[in-house]
């Protein structure tokens, strides 16, 4: 019997519809978000803004503009990657609310 053969980095790529987005609230971060929305991902951002301008309780200006160039949202949370509990809660909802895969940049 033939055996499943594990899958390539290209279909894991080819099944994810959420890409998470670490510092994305930064430079290089809002130009690789508007990158991947424009090629039909959806995108959460996770940036605890320590470089980052937001408004209380707002999104971050930076991605602000990211939503007005692309005509899409992003989903943001102002977490500290080093906060394990509130990164898990994050995957926890994503996951519930969303069938797919998550992959991470
Ligand atoms: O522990 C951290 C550290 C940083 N951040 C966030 O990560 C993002 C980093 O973005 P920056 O714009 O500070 O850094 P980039 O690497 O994206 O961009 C920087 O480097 C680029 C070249 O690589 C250019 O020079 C650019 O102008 C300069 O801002 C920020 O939103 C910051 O709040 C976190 O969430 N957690």
């Amino acid at each position: 019997m033939e055996r499943a053969q594990p899958p390539t980095a290209r279909t894991i790529i080819k099944m994810s519809q959420t890409v998470l987005v670490t510092g994305g609230a930064g430079y290089v971060g809002s130009h690789t978000i508007i990158e991947l929305l424009n090629a039909g991902y959806n995108v959460i951002c996770v940036d605890n803004l320590c470089n980052a301008f937001s408004e209380k309780d707002s999104l971050p200006e930076s991605l602000k503009r990211v939503q007005e160039i692309t005509g899409k949202t992003v989903g943001f949370y102002a977490v500290d990657l080093k906060d394990k509990a509130a990164l898990t809660a994050i995957f926890k909802k994503v996951s519930a609310s969303s069938p797919f895969q998550i992959e991470s940049v």
